[in-house]
């Protein structure tokens, strides 16, 4: 599929400290892409970088295959965002506040109204921006996002502080721009059940270096369930399903296998044949907010490192 964005190596340092550290996007176009990671943890920086806002201290970034530093206006053009608290003018109402933002994107005038439908703003457009709750004001900043009828939106944590309610807005709304408008969005959050339930592509920060990028589909694989044994002697089990070819490893008294069905239908014909009693077995099923857990941790572990080679 075709990158609508890519960055290589792209790197920001203050001082000596890489805050974002040559991290190699691919954003397809058409996706969601979930920009996933901890606060502190470097997606800001990121996304001011794509944004042309801060100057990269090393590597390329590319949009619609043209070198952003060269290609800078013409690029920015298609790209519309939403970068932390944006400012408006509270004692204005919606269609005041976009008209001033229409001005300054050349969009004709038709556009308020078709952005305000966008968003269902359109019953609030004569209220004061300052009456407005704080989902209400996200929503108004994706519309002047939209001013400008962008091929790539990028939303940086756009449901931060949102409650519930607000929360369900902007991810409807999010996935309609996508699989309705044809927008290709990049959207950054801290919360993984966030992103898993609008992005269709997934790039993981963690301390200034993507640890993960792929599709969601690839992450949920991970979070796949294993089978654990327990028996009379853990000891035996463990030769014996090693020694058949089996993956497996133990966890104190429980041996735990991959639970593919042919995999776990060996294992007890196998230890059957061998005299040793099952006394349990048990379906254990890591949920995707404990990979992400073990990928941000300090220390690298075994999913990440099998991440590794999905990196390019
Ligand atoms: N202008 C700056 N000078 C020095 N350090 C900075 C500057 N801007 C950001 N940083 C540092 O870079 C790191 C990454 O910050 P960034 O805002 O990109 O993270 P983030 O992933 O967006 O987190 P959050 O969700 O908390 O905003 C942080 O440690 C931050 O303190």
């Amino acid at each position: 599929m075709e990158n609508i964005l890519t960055a290589n190596d792209l790197t920001k340092k203050y001082k000596s400290d890489a805050v974002v550290n040559r991290i190699n996007l691919q954003i397809p176009r058409g996706a969601v892409y979930g920009f996933l990671g901890p606060n502190g943890a470097g997606k800001t920086t990121t996304i001011r970088m794509l944004l042309g806002l801060i100057k990269p201290s090393h590597g390329s970034i590319s949009v619609f295959g043209k070198d952003l530093r060269k290609n800078r206006i013409e690029a920015l053009k298609e790209i519309g965002a939403l970068v932390e608290n944006p400012s408006y003018y509270g004692h204005l109402n919606a269609i005041e506040n976009l008209e001033v933002y229409r001005v300054l994107r050349k969009a004709p005038k038709s556009k308020i109204k078709e952005v305000l439908e966008i968003v269902g703003l359109e019953k609030a457009a004569k209220k004061k921006v300052k009456e407005y709750s704080l989902g209400m004001k996200q929503r108004l900043g994706i519309a002047i996002a939209l001013l400008g009828d962008p091929k790539l939106l990028i939303l940086d944590e756009p449901t931060n502080g949102l409650d519930p309610q607000g929360i369900l807005e902007i991810r409807t709304l999010i996935k309609s721009l996508a699989k309705e408008r044809g927008i290709t969005i990049i959207v950054s959050s801290h919360l993984l059940s966030e992103i898993d339930q609008m992005a269709t592509y997934v790039g993981i920060i963690s301390k200034g270096r993507l640890i993960f990028q792929d599709r969601i589909e690839e992450l949920r694989r991970f979070a796949s369930a294993s089978v654990s044994f327990t028996t009379s002697s853990p000891e035996e089990t463990f030769k014996h399903i090693v020694s058949y070819g089996i993956q497996a490893y133990r966890e104190e008294e429980k041996i735990m296998v991959e639970a593919e069905d042919e995999a776990i239908a060996k294992v007890i014909s196998l230890l059957v044949r061998h005299g040793i009693s099952i006394y349990r077995v048990e379906e254990n099923k890591k949920s995707l907010e404990d990979i992400f857990l073990d990928l941000i941790k300090e220390e690298g572990t075994n999913v990440q490192s099998t991440f590794k080679s999905r990196i390019s």
